[in-house]
């Protein structure tokens, strides 16, 4: 039977040299987390408090607009754009941000939400989409590396578009039981990188079917794979199925980082 706990892997700069034997450990302890659960816990410390604290700030000024402005973020490419009051999910609210490790991505959306200008909340989503791009980037890297194909880490890096969704989930009445935030579901992606801020909520199915809560920290991020990852390793790493559940009168805040593959056939091939 699976274990029935998540695995928490160490991201801290120590073990970023991709020449070192931890660098090596870290490769192997990526590829059987992914295998077993679809995804990973990982403490990494490349986002600085502050920054941390100023880009839930601005998520919150974010959700603070009103629905007519914050639906003017459209997309013709599904869960790239404003979704709000959904049947199934009526306390999730969500933003994304096209090419959100660009300026010119980033700028776009600004202007979009604020034509008078937001420095602050301009600069802060594209500091915090840099910082989830390096981790994601470490991790693809060492995806490639377990399939002996390190050298093309870069063309799947280029092949994805990476996402910036803020999320936002309204808090359940109080005294209730546990609430539907966000239905189960399986993300597109090829990695989703997610930080949620001190509440709690998102749940992570195993494999013998028990939902596994993950608590919030300032230093860890949840890396899971989406339907592309599947698709591209012939289902030898299957994506995580999740689930957002709330809980007590706190509204919750949620950032992650999601990269979706523009073209399947761009991939580098698999040589298994
Ligand atoms: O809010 C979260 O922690 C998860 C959000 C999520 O799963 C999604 O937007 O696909
Ligand atoms: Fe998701």
């Amino acid at each position: 039977m699976a274990p029935s706990h998540l695995s928490v892997i160490d991201f801290s700069s120590k073990t970023l040299n991709n020449t070192s034997s931890s660098w090596i450990t870290t490769c192997n302890e990526v590829m059987s987390a992914l295998e077993e659960h679809g995804v990973f816990i990982a403490m990494y410390d490349g986002l600085p408090q502050e920054l941390n604290d100023r880009i839930f700030l601005a998520s919150r000024d974010l959700f603070d607009l009103p629905t007519e402005v914050k639906l003017l973020n459209t997309s013709d490419k599904p869960y790239h754009a404003y979704i709000g009051s959904i049947p199934d999910s009526p306390l999730y609210e969500s933003l994304g941000i096209e090419n959100a490790t660009t300026e010119e991505g980033v700028e776009n959306f600004t202007k979009l939400m604020w034509p008078s200008g937001n420095e602050n909340f301009c600069k802060s989503a594209l500091m915090f989409s840099k910082v989830l791009a390096e981790l994601e980037h470490i991790v693809t890297q060492m995806i490639a590396k377990s399939f002996g194909i390190e050298d093309q880490y870069k063309s799947i890096i280029e092949s994805t578009n990476d996402v910036l969704r803020l999320q936002k989930y309204s808090s359940p009445k109080k005294n209730e039981e546990k609430t539907q935030g966000l239905v189960a579901h399986r993300d597109k992606t090829f990695l989703t990188v997610l930080h949620q801020k001190e509440v709690k909520g998102l749940e992570i199915q195993t494999k013998d079917g028990q939902w596994i809560q993950v608590d919030p920290s300032p230093s860890s991020f949840i890396v899971m794979a989406g339907d592309a990852c599947t698709a591209w390793t012939n289902g030898r790493v299957e994506a995580a199925l999740h689930r957002v559940m709330m809980k007590g009168n706190q509204e919750r805040f949620s950032l992650g980082l999601f990269s979706f593959v523009r073209d399947m056939n761009s991939l580098p091939s698999l040589h298994q």
